[in-house]
């Protein structure tokens, strides 16, 4: 393997094999003078690093499949993987995950983890929080948790109302491709563009969502934000404050969405820590149960049904559609948009109750993707069945249902949390939006199951990539809508 080099004075070539086993020789000459385990042992140990480094960078690509080949060897005990950025422990029995929720904050912090994650110094407008929970109160936890969730009666008829006006200025302004005014749409960025809207007319208003530059700037937000993080992650730490400062200035969609947001929060809630609550939404799983209807359609007349008989009610309490709910929990179950939950880092060493360390700056988690396939709780684990988690009563009771190709024994919601299901986390921190979330998804669901009649194009392509234990829907599936009558 020839190199190049071009000085003042002239070209020089380096044959770079040859280079390296000219050191391995001078090293084993030189090594003949050591004791032959001191070698042995170096070797063994650069082996190592040098393994363990490359499956750091192969887990960026990679990460759902790393997790559940070592879960499938672990037994249920802890295990390790490595990121280029970050030591991981993952526990799955309900012991360990228990352990996880005990340990006091000042030990595992989930805002610890959050900030390491967004590395929010670089990438939110100067924007930071506490690695340590409740400095600041939690009482934006409780706002969410109460005053979001008993909102939804007022929140979920506006959500449908605009849902159903912006999803036909889409239809009207995309590619038409028959007689009956069948619309081709990418599903992935459509309903991110529909979730940021709905989501700001819950959070935020009527009037900012009118402000287009607002409106311009949140879309945009979430992936800048994401995107910077991971650049600011990968890079050695002595220039991340570099590149991070140098990525922070020109970030223009952060100054506008902050600059923006600041006077109508402060003005309508007197709540500034609100400003983080965006960093978890849930477009990606609706595209993953939309394309889960499209491949999966004999589930869709029962759902229908349901929806003809119970909306109005879900519109006016925010509560009930269980054959929808347990379609949307299943498929989340089978494409979870992230393979982990309950993220905690470190901020004092912690060891497990069977010995396993966990060192300060690195992170403890649980593998969640594997154990929603694990056959100790799901029966038939790999089998999509929509309506596994409904109560039997109910199913009896509902005419021409898919007979489910799998039940579970104890019927459960979307919004249930439990060590066998951790799409919200686990304990005292699990999500206080998911009442929210859940009834969020319903709307979006429903507003398109009741109006169109839709089909994925290509339903055998790959359906998303991969980033760490992200499954990121891919931007140019596209999915054929038609208006039902
Ligand atoms: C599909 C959508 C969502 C998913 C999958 C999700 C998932 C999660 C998870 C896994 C956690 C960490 C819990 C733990 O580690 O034990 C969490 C925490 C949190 N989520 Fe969500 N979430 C979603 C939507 C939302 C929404 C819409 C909001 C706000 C409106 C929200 C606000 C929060 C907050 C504030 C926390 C931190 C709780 C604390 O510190 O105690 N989430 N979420």
């Amino acid at each position: 393997m020839l190199r190049n080099y071009v000085t003042d004075q002239g070209i020089y070539s380096v044959d770079v094999s040859a280079l390296v086993c000219c050191i391995l020789i001078a090293y084993g000459l030189w090594s003949q003078h050591k004791p032959l385990m001191l070698t042995y042992n170096l070797f063994g140990n650069v082996a190592k690093v040098v393994r363990v480094r490359m499956m750091a960078w192969q887990y960026l690509f990679r990460g759902p499949s790393i997790i559940q080949h070592y879960f499938d060897k672990s037994n249920e005990e802890p295990f390790e993987i490595h990121a280029p950025d970050v030591r991981m422990v993952f526990v799955s029995s309900p012991k360990h995950i228990k352990e996880l929720d005990s340990a006091p904050d000042t030990v595992l912090s989930l805002n610890g983890a959050a900030k390491h994650m967004l590395q929010p110094v670089y990438t939110m407008n100067g924007f930071n929080w506490f690695d340590r929970r409740g400095v600041e109160g939690i009482g934006f936890v409780r706002t969410l948790r109460t005053l979001l969730t008993n909102n939804l009666p007022f929140l979920v008829p506006s959500l449908g109302t605009l849902m159903q006006v912006r999803w036909k200025e889409l239809m009207a302004s995309s590619k038409v491709t028959n007689e009956i005014g069948s619309a081709q749409i990418y599903l992935y960025p459509a309903i991110m563009k529909l979730v940021v809207l709905l989501n700001a007319r819950s959070l935020f208003g009527e009037d900012l969502i009118k402000n287009h530059r607002f409106m311009s700037s949140a879309l945009r937000y979430v992936e800048e934000t994401l995107l910077s993080a991971e650049v600011v992650k990968l890079l050695p730490s002595f220039l991340a404050p570099i590149v991070g400062g140098s990525l922070s200035r020109c970030l223009s969609s952060h100054k506008t969405f902050f600059d923006s947001l600041i006077p109508a929060t402060e003005q309508r809630l007197r709540e500034r820590n609100l400003k983080r609550q965006g960093h978890q939404v849930p477009e990606r799983t609706i595209v993953y149960v939309i394309h889960d209807l499209c491949l999966h359609p004999e589930y869709i007349e029962p759902i229908r049904r349901e929806l003809e008989a119970s909306y109005e009610y879900f519109e006016r309490t925010g509560q009930g559609l269980p054959l929808l709910d347990s379609f949307i929990k299943e498929s989340t179950r089978l494409t979870p948009v992230e393979s982990m939950s309950v993220r905690r880092r470190a901020l004092q060493p912690f060891t497990l109750s069977d010995g396993t360390k966990v060192s300060v700056g690195e992170w403890a988690c649980a593998p969640s993707a594997a154990i929603n396939t694990h056959a100790r709780y799901y029966p038939s684990p790999e089998t999509f069945s929509g309506f596994r988690f409904v109560d039997p009563a109910i199913l009896s009771d509902t005419h021409e249902y898919p007979t489910p190709p799998a039940m579970q024994t104890k019927p459960s919601k979307l919004t249930d949390v439990d060590h066998s299901f951790l799409m919200w986390g686990t304990g005292r921190m699990a999500c206080p939006g998911r009442y929210y979330a859940s009834a969020f998804m319903k709307v979006v669901i429903a507003q398109l199951l009741m109006n169109y009649d839709f089909e994925l194009v290509k339903p055998s392509h790959a359906r998303w990539i991969s980033w760490r234990v992200a499954k990121i829907p891919r931007p140019r599936t596209k999915v054929v809508f038609t208006a039902r009558d």
